[in-house]
């Protein structure tokens, strides 16, 4: 995979919805070689501004991709692990046919060359994960199998942007680590700028670079040090109660 050095840049970006507003003049930039960390209480409009991003809601407002020259694109790549995937469990498609068909834009059913084969085996070593899940079904993926499946999904075509919505939510503590050094190694490996929701602030301090607390719009944002020390973010996350993070 070459190096991505893309930026993403989000100006006035606002969502409404049934006379609603859900999102309201949110603006901010990621960069390449970080990860952003998009932190904010329930209801606060973080998947609905990672949806806007995939153009799968509209909105006002703009958003621009850059690539490594600094050359706005038009049609990025986006990589999406989601919070949680509702789909049919008996569905007859194993790990290998959906990465093949995911690499190759060729149908399941048309069966995969040997070569597409081995492009998916070292992508999903690329994210730890074993040779052997090629062949099981996607509906008998236990939860950590499952996020890492999605990340090698979210991975190749190498992504412009990767977000990852609450991505170990369904991964147990060692599989939480496993995954998020995957991420960090592929944030230093390959540079692409990463928009991590987490509610998680020890995920948050370990892992991201910066920050940005969202309640419909962005109330603080900066470095991961500085955003969680202000009132705003002890204010959102119960912190005056406990004593906060020192
Ligand atoms: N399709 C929809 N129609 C109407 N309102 C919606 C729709 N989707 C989301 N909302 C509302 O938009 C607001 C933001 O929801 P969103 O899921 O983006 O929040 P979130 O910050 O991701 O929350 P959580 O942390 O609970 O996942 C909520 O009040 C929600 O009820």
């Amino acid at each position: 995979m070459d190096t991505c050095k893309c930026s993403t840049q989000i100006r006035n970006l606002t969502v409404r919805k049934h006379d609603g507003v859900i999102l309201h003049d949110v603006s901010f930039d990621v960069h390449h070689g970080e990860i952003l960390a998009l932190i904010g209480r329930n209801g606060a409009g973080k998947t609905t501004l990672l949806k806007a991003l995939l153009g799968r809601i509209p909105y006002t407002g703009t958003v621009v991709f850059h690539n490594s020259k600094g050359e706005q694109i038009s049609n990025p790549r986006i990589g999406y692990v989601p919070q949680n995937l509702v789909f049919d469990r008996s569905m007859p498609v194993t790990v290998g046919d959906m990465l093949c068909s995911n690499m190759g834009g060729m149908p399941v059913w048309l069966g995969h060359k040997k070569e597409k084969l081995n492009q998916a085996r070292k992508l999903l070593a690329t994210v730890g994960g074993n040779p052997s899940l090629l062949n099981k079904r996607i509906g008998s993926l236990s939860g950590g199998e499952m996020q890492r499946v999605l990340l090698a999904f979210a991975l190749d075509p190498k992504p412009d942007l990767l977000l990852l919505d609450e991505p170990v939510s369904a991964v147990d503590r060692r599989g939480i680590e496993v995954f998020y050094d995957l991420v960090t190694s592929m944030r230093a490996e390959h540079q692409m700028p990463i928009i991590l929701v987490s509610h998680d602030l020890s995920h948050v301090e370990k892992y991201a670079t910066r920050a940005v607390l969202l309640d419909r719009t962005v109330l603080v944002s900066g470095s991961v040090r500085e955003v969680m020390k202000t009132p705003e973010v002890r204010e959102a996350f119960g912190l005056k109660l406990t004593g906060g993070v020192k």
